[in-house]
């Protein structure tokens, strides 16, 4: 039988490990906290993150590193992006030789700007081969639910990915495969953004037109990132670019969206801040991205005004006037 360790008893944490025992492989939490553990492996439950969903009487959960990874063949990393290098370094003796390392998250590591899968390479010291990344439209409040949701699971080595494939596939949650990891982390590092940008205008009460403006200018910042990095462009007209910027930025469900929404009505930062309850990655990580982009002369206007709103106090007003002055351009340029 498959064994997986999941690491971050999050909302996606949590609700992936609920796929993989779903899917019939073996699977164990690792958490921090003792009691959201005891709860996971006792009860059933997830009363911080999950509250009113059972999850699988298979599902175990521990405090324990080295018994979560005791025979995993996957490890599956949920935890914030940036404090993913401390946590795994921690970790890292207890890995299995053979083991997949997969990470569920979506972001840039600030200082570095690497994405999750390099630095899981340069901790853990595994080829990019034994490195899966899990990305795509797949907002927990409605995975929970039990309703349909696709993903996309990319490594270069494709037998790699299609066993993962198999460990998650469920009737409800559809798995596809993709050899462009750099693609499928950029679409859902980026996407976290635009979202921002997105809730931030529809905070401030701007309708559709702009929400779809900003997510197709966005896409093209996505894209114009992802040429300059290697990715497959295809990559971006798929589930983990334009499906998880879709469903990132017109959902109610995102912590980002909604980060973005109460900015956008005035909230302070520090209330918006208070007011979030879990992690929304495109608040640090628009600070990351935008660095990554300067390093490979890449343009990024809505990143650009966002890192402005969101980290110098830039009214959001002035971000909207700043991106509506630019200079004419035709519609494809840079790429
Ligand atoms: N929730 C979603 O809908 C969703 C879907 C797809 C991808 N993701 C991505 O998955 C990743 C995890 O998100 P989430 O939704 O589970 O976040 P979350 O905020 O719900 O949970 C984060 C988990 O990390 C733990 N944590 C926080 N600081 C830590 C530290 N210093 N050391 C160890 N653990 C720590 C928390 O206790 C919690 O268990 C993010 O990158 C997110 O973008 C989330
Ligand atoms: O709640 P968000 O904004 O972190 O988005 C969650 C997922 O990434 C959607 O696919």
């Amino acid at each position: 039988m498959t064994k997986a360790a999941v690491f971050g008893t999050g909302s996606w944490g949590t609700t992936f490990a609920m796929l993989l025992a779903g899917a019939g492989t073996e699977t164990t939490l690792w958490g921090r906290r003792a009691e959201i553990v005891e709860a996971i492996d006792r009860r059933h439950e997830n009363p911080d993150y999950l509250p009113g969903t059972v999850l699988p009487d298979a599902l175990r959960a521990t405090t324990d590193p080295a018994e979560a990874l005791d025979g995993a063949d996957f490890v599956v990393l949920a935890v914030p992006s940036q404090t993913l290098r401390g946590n795994l370094t921690a970790w890292k003796p207890h890995l299995p030789p053979e083991a997949v390392l997969v990470s569920l998250m979506k972001g840039v590591e600030l200082g570095t700007t690497k994405r999750m899968s390099e630095v899981i390479c340069e901790v853990a010291e595994v080829p990019q081969e034994r490195v899966a990344v899990v990305s795509g439209p797949n907002l927990v409040g409605e995975i929970v639910l039990g309703q349909p949701a696709a993903t996309v699971v990319a490594c270069p080595d494709e037998r790699v990915a299609e066993r993962l494939q198999e460990a998650c596939h469920l009737p409800w949650f559809r798995a596809y495969t993709n050899p462009d990891v750099v693609g499928v982390e950029l679409g859902g590092a980026v996407k976290n953004v635009i979202a921002l940008a997105v809730g931030v205008a529809a905070g401030m009460g701007l309708g559709d037109n702009v929400g779809a403006m900003l997510m197709t200018r966005g896409l093209a910042e996505i894209s114009r990132l992802g040429a300059a990095l290697g990715a497959d462009p295809h990559t971006f007209a798929g589930l983990a670019g334009m499906g998880d910027l879709v469903a990132t930025c017109t959902s109610p469900l995102s912590r980002n969206r909604t980060f973005g929404e109460n900015l956008g009505k005035g909230m302070t930062l520090e209330e918006v801040i208070a007011a979030t309850k879990q992690t929304a990655e495109g608040v640090k990580s628009c600070e990351s991205v935008l660095e990554l982009a300067r390093k490979h002369d890449v343009e990024m206007p809505i990143t650009e005004v966002v890192v402005a709103v969101v980290h110098d106090g830039m009214p959001p007003s002035e971000a909207g006037m700043l991106l509506m002055s630019r200079s004419p351009k035709p519609e494809r340029y840079g790429v």
